[in-house]
């Protein structure tokens, strides 16, 4: 098939250098891509190209752009890329999220969007109710370790309702999903190991000089055969013994043929789909909640009236629940601007088109990598006026109301993230019940000042706050009794 048969130009973008075939290697950041993508955008507009060893990569900073190629166009722009570090270095093929779309991830995802639609999430509530409660009681004991609590909750959470596993102290399962998971983001970036943009390289032992890549992919193999073998068999374990609780893996189990006619095929793609599952559930609703946090301290104001709500609706006498939602609509707006104002996946995850397209007059040849900077389009001012400040009320403006955060942050077309119910509902009662209950405060410094912790996140295809101070006290002895009350109601087990 001709090339551009129309010789039509392809999109703008900065200027490669001037040694062939290396493009704008030399332009790629190392660290926090997505601002200096942003910056291009500013320059060169909101579809951009860039070029390296030969893959061409569009980059996206609009919400019309993303919308337009990534949603409508989706059935051709569903492929990812190879990511040859990643799956086959490091054994991660069994993650449906990196595999190329073909009839296999067809079935991966048909299990996942089974196990995760609206309904199936809403049916594990309960489960973050009840671990939920439990965070509030150690907030209440212990607030310093806040992060180590939130970390613990979320795994929990993701344990519970994907395997029906109840998380011990020091767990093994929670250790092995999050070095894999660890291992896996920091190996993910674009361009990260030179490996992904010349695949030939993945051949060299580890011992050659300068390959310190597969000493990385050796520890990351190691890690995802665990995460891929030892929680299933437990809950396989279970299972057989008929003493499996409610959750992702034993719905899939009981109705084994949404994944597969074949039972076979059918359990691989369960323990592939379980393993999945706590490997990006955990992270990312951390890293969401960790925002939240943050957010607080650089918006007092908004706690303050989003206190005020909670007093009127739900009052003194318990914790708000998922019945209060609609009753809400402040805490709901604060949800939302928690998943814009910072990005968990601030790159998206990539999508590779897999025609030649023309959009707008430009050309995007098949294998075109196509990075949707979810954090740049978050932060567009036509679209989000003082994208920077923290300021849920843009959301309750009836006549001008912006676009959904949750149609950006949870990417795109037939990829989105199949565990935004789970996410949501979350983050959710995260939200709520911490307001209700505790002033999340910033420290005095030594100067007698109080510290506004910056907004500084990691790299990697995940992204997290970096360690901050706050404080964490109970609103009043309202708060405390309701948590006392709430904690000893709960059943004693699930
Ligand atoms: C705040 C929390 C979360 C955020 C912000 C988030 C965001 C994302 C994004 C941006 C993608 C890539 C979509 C694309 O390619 O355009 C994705 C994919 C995915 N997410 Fe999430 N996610 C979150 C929580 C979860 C949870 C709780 C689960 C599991 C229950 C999950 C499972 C997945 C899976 C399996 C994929 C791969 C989908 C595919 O390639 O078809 N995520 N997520």
């Amino acid at each position: 098939r001709p090339k551009n048969p129309l010789n039509l130009s392809y999109p703008p973008g900065p200027k490669p250098s001037a040694i062939p075939f290396v493009g704008n290697i030399a332009d790629m950041p190392s660290s926090q891509e997505w601002k200096t993508f942003y910056e291009w955008g500013l320059v060169h507009g909101p579809l951009l190209m860039i070029q390296v060893m030969g893959q061409r990569m569009c980059i996206i900073n609009s919400y019309k752009v993303a919308n337009e190629l990534l949603n409508d166009r989706s059935a051709i722009c569903s492929d990812r890329p190879a990511m040859p570090m990643v799956n086959d270095l490091m054994d991660w093929k069994f993650n449906m999220g990196l595999q190329p779309y073909d009839s296999n991830y067809k079935k991966h995802r048909r299990a996942f969007q089974h196990g995760f639609n609206r309904r199936e999430s809403n049916g594990y509530q309960h489960v973050q109710i009840r671990e939920n409660t439990l965070l509030l009681e150690k907030l209440l004991n212990d607030p310093k370790k806040y992060g180590q609590h939130l970390r613990i909750t979320t795994g929990a959470i993701i344990m519970m309702i994907g395997l029906g596993y109840p998380i011990k102290e020091n767990d093994e399962f929670v250790r092995i999903a999050e070095a894999a998971q660890l291992a896996m983001v920091s190996a993910a970036r674009p361009g990260a190991y030179l490996v992904d943009l010349l695949p030939i390289l993945k051949y060299i032992p580890s011992w050659v000089p300068g390959a310190a890549f597969q000493k990385v992919a050796s520890q990351g193999r190691a890690l995802s055969e665990e995460l891929q073998t030892k929680p299933f068999a437990w809950a396989m374990k279970q299972f057989e013994e008929g003493n499996a609780l409610p959750s992702f893996f034993k719905e899939l189990m009981d109705n084994w043929e949404v994944a597969s006619e074949d039972l076979g095929e059918a359990r691989h793609i369960i323990r592939c789909a379980t393993a999945v599952m706590y490997a990006t559930g955990a992270d990312t609703i951390l890293s969401s909640a960790l925002t939240f946090m943050l957010a607080m301290l650089h918006a007092p104001e908004v706690q303050k009236k989003a206190q005020e709500e909670l007093d009127r609706v739900v009052g003194p006498d318990r914790l708000p629940t998922y019945t209060d939602q609609e009753a809400l609509p402040y805490i709901n707006a604060i949800v939302k601007e928690t998943l814009r104002w910072e990005l968990v996946i601030p790159l998206g995850v990539p999508h590779r088109v897999m025609e030649d397209d023309v959009y707008e007059g430009y050309f995007i040849p098949a294998g075109t990598i196509m990075i949707a900077n979810q954090w740049g389009i978050s932060h567009d001012e036509q679209v989000f006026p003082d994208p920077f400040a923290f300021r849920p009320e843009r959301f309750l403006d009836k006549e001008n109301t912006p676009p959904e955060p949750n149609t950006i942050a949870f990417g795109w077309g037939r990829r989105i993230c199949p565990g935004r119910f789970l996410a949501e509902n979350s983050l959710w009662l995260h939200i709520a019940t911490m307001l209700a209950c505790f002033d999340i405060s910033r420290v005095v410094g030594p100067d007698g000042k109080e510290v506004i912790p910056p907004r500084e996140y990691t790299s990697g295809m995940a992204s997290r706050p970096l360690p901050f101070k706050c404080s964490i006290t109970p609103r009043n002895k309202a708060a405390v009794e309701v948590i006392k009350h709430s904690v000893a109601s709960l059943p004693e087990l699930y």
